[in-house]
């Protein structure tokens, strides 16, 4: 939500996909995942510039082994820096920059992109994160609108701590949607 106050036109253009794939006459489901790419490009891309995890958790090299150029001993613990891997210039484009777009159409995200780690350590909750995070965003998007307080960006410093919270809570205006009011008040 930080990054979509401070970048409007990514929101409107993910208000569109669910105005055109959704629309107002009911509220977005689970099943209408698949029709919301950009919705996912968002999540994919906020999750790029912001892991929750981005040290992965510590591995336990199994054997001696060379990475990239590195002799790494079996029983050496490895941390994989994701951070800085999705922020590398030499992998991304404009990497500081949040463009949910890059990850449209994107069939295959190589060892670049490791939000959930990968191999057969990775994180077997990711299809589930995905929906739910997913969800939960196209449902925010549908049935509000989102408003800075002021002129200034939504500050996107980070705290302490492993899983790089916020350095403060967000704080914004939001209201119901007009058009959603029939729906919203059902429930
Ligand atoms: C946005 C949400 C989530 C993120 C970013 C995330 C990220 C991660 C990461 C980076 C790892 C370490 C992978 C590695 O070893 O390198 C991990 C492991 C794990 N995650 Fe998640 N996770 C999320 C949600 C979930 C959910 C919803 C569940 C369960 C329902 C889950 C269950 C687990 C478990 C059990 C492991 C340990 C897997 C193993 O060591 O074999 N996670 N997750």
């Amino acid at each position: 939500m930080s990054l979509l106050l401070n970048h409007p036109n990514v929101l409107q253009k993910a208000r569109n996909e669910v105005e055109e794939h959704v629309g107002q006459e009911r509220l977005v489901q689970e099943t209408d995942l698949p029709n919301l790419p950009y919705i996912q490009s968002i999540v994919n891309e906020t999750l790029r510039l912001f892991p929750a995890a981005p040290l992965l958790v510590p591995h336990e090299s199994s054997e001696d082994c060379t990475i990239g150029g590195f002799e790494v001993a079996r029983g050496t613990i490895v941390l994989v820096n994701a951070w800085a891997i999705h922020r590398d210039p030499t992998l991304w484009e404009d990497p500081l920059s949040f463009k949910p777009e890059r990850f449209m159409n994107l069939r295959n995200t190589g060892y670049w992109y490791m939000p959930f780690g990968m191999g057969r350590r990775q994180c077997p909750g990711y299809g589930l994160a995905n929906r739910v995070v997913g969800l939960a965003l196209a449902s925010l998007i549908q049935c509000f609108e989102w408003e800075r307080v002021g002129e200034e960006l939504v500050g996107l410093s980070e705290g302490k701590g492993l899983t790089m919270p916020k350095d403060e809570p967000l704080v914004a205006m939001c209201k119901a949607r007009q058009e959603m009011s029939h729906l919203l008040m059902d429930l």
